[in-house]
């Protein structure tokens, strides 16, 4: 079955550990007729028995032997009742700890096309509710299941040893429970599934209001966010509920044929007392390991539902736990090489889900070069950049960093040459250092003091009552939107990559912030080839060359004065921007 296998492969480092502990549970489980075993003893050698007036003023210590014993066997079977239970939550946590982080391991490492497929309150259930699920599965259910399986069989093996006849007739009920916990076991797995997905459900829209809070309040929107809200909530009582009353259709049936055998028992065990057949201490022992029958009957309902449920959780974690990447790191170098920075579109084309987003788009960056890229929203631009480090891969053509297609470069080392400051900006929580060294932990204090001024973040950082050492919040919460991009600039920036991505790094930033910063990037102290993307001609303008996408094409491209002079789409913008903002930028780049 495959989901043991894959308990069992996941157990490993901790195997030896759960067999003893299931080794534990059997031998504890069987030790349960110890003690009706010596109350039948008791019962027909010094209550009911022929000569047990005699044997109680004879045997004495016999019985005082058999009175210790059973609270020694009782003593017994709680020490190992302990030492199994911490065998079972060694085992299962330590498997818990090891999923979890392989778990991790593997959504880090999947493509961007799985977290556009995925959404983060479905991964975040998985990696705590599932796994907890799967954990709960080790310690407890099937802990129960063998246990109440060898309690069971050691009460029917004992049963057989005093009496066939009786036991066959204890036994005649165990095919109509079984048949109803299978029925009731088929009905309620779909609804577990659909159980499973309603609490994703409600996980992804509480995540996403907790982030989205600001827009929410921007727009007054709380109540139909708690509308929302409300309504997955129902969903997911309604199923609950329905999936916990479903038990209630089957709970008469088990819970009469549990009852049923006290009746059998009562019937048939005091005929064959009355006609001798079995001891009176015989039947009190039947009549003391009743329950080992019919209990493991009556939880049958909850061990099933925890199962529904373990598999419904399983099959998630085990979406993520065999999600294999597109883009992966075929190609392992043992030392990282360093890029010139050459980068070459050659007849790129692209789709997302067959919706063709760039066509047969070619062009080259040397290295060293500042190619600026302008395009209406829509166009294509940051899908463009997305494939040079290889967040996606094209759908036709190449793309070539320093010559080499880049689906033949070792993924780390190609994406150890670029730094990128992306459109969202999203910084953690953490100090303001802290998030500008994230590319590079070693980053010495003053490098980070000098990337800041380069970015122009510098003054305002200082300004700020703890400075550096400022916690901004989660996605950098405390900090405008300039500062916050100003600070992603400092990062990519600090890493000194050979290749610089901006996706609008500068659009929230004012004009003689932006000047500073073109400076800043024209004066880098390290060779490095700079792709921008950028709405304003004030960034474009000295760049190297400029390419203009549309539709998904390249549809002009060359330096500020030349896209001017063909008074294209470059020069409708130039000429708005000039209009518009009052500000000055000549045909030949100069302010
Ligand atoms: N993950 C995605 N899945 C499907 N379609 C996408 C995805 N990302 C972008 N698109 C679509 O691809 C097209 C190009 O998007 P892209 O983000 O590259 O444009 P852009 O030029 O950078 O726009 P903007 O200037 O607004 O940032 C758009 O039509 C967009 O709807």
């Amino acid at each position: 079955m495959f989901e043991l296998k894959w308990l069992w492969q996941n157990l490993e480092g901790d195997r030896s550990r759960y067999i003893l502990a299931l080794i534990l549970s059997v031998v504890g489980s069987s030790l349960t007729i110890v003690n009706p075993y010596i109350s039948q003893r008791i019962v027909d050698t010094f209550i009911s028995g022929e000569h047990a007036m005699q044997n109680l003023t004879q045997e004495r210590g016999l019985l005082i032997m058999l009175c210790l014993g059973m609270i020694g066997f009782t003593l017994l079977r709680t020490g190992l009742a302990y030492l199994t239970t911490m065998q079972y939550e060694q085992a299962s946590q330590n498997m818990l700890y090891r999923i979890r982080i392989f778990l991790y391991n593997k959504i880090q490492g999947q493509d961007m096309e799985y977290y556009d497929r995925n959404r983060t309150g479905d991964l975040m259930t998985k990696m705590t509710g599932d796994l907890d699920m799967v954990r709960h599965s080790m310690a407890w259910i099937i802990k129960t299941i063998i246990e109440s399986l060898t309690i069971f069989i050691a009460a029917v093996v004992y049963f057989f040893s005093i009496d066939v006849e009786l036991t066959l007739w204890l036994l005649i009920l165990s095919p109509p429970i079984f048949i109803v916990a299978y029925i009731f076991a088929k009905r309620v797995r779909p609804m577990y599934v659909d159980l499973r997905e309603r609490l994703s459900q409600l996980n992804t829209i509480t995540q996403e209001n907790i982030a989205g809070n600001r827009v929410v309040k921007a727009f007054a929107r709380e109540d139909y966010e708690v509308e929302k809200f409300t309504e997955k909530n129902v969903n997911y009582a309604k199923a609950n509920k329905a999936a916990a009353l479903v038990w209630l259709d089957y709970f008469p049936y088990l819970e009469s044929f549990a009852q049923a055998f006290n009746v059998i028992l009562m019937l048939v065990g005091g005929l064959f007392v009355m006609n001798g057949r079995i001891t009176f201490g015989e039947f009190a022992a039947f009549s003391s390991l009743i329950w080992a029958v019919s209990n493991p009957m009556r939880n049958i309902g909850i061990i099933i539902n925890d199962i529904q449920r373990f598999f419904a959780s399983l099959s998630k974690i085990v979406d993520v736990y065999y999600a294999r990447p597109h883009i992966v790191n075929e190609h392992n170098a043992i030392d990282k090489r360093r890029y010139d920075g050459r980068i070459e579109f050659d007849h790129v084309s692209f789709k997302y889900d067959n919706v063709k987003v760039l066509d047969d788009v070619s062009f080259t960056v040397e290295p060293g070069e500042t190619v600026a890229i302008m395009g209406s929203t829509g166009s294509g631009k940051t899908t463009l950049i997305n494939l040079i480090p290889r967040f996606y891969d094209v759908s036709e053509g190449r793309v070539l960093v320093d010559g080499t297609d880049v689906r033949k470069l070792e993924l780390d080392e190609l994406r150890g040459n670029i730094g990128v400051a992306t459109q969202d900006v999203l910084l953690f929580s953490d100090t303001i250092d802290g998030n500008i060294a994230f590319g590079d932990p070693d980053l010495p204090e003053e490098d980070t003091v000098k990337y800041a001024r380069l970015a122009a973040a510098h003054d305002f950082i200082t300004r700020m009552p703890e400075g550096y050492d400022t916690i901004v919040g989660e996605r950098g919460v405390g900090l405008s939107g300039g500062q916050k991009q100003r600070i992603a600039l400092a990062r990519a920036m600090a890493v000194r990559r050979p290749i610089l991505i901006l996706d609008d790094t500068t659009s929230a930033v004012d004009l003689e912030t932006e000047e500073h910063i073109q400076q800043s990037l024209r004066e880098l102290d390290h060779p490095c080839t700079k792709i921008i993307i950028a709405q304003r001609v004030s960034t474009t303008a000295q760049a190297d060359r400029i390419l203009i996408l549309d539709g998904g094409r390249l549809i002009e491209e060359g330096t500020h004065a030349e896209l001017l002079a063909k008074r294209g789409y470059y020069y409708e913008v130039f000429m708005l921007q000039n209009e518009g903002i009052g500000r000055q930028v000549s045909a030949h780049g100069k302010e």
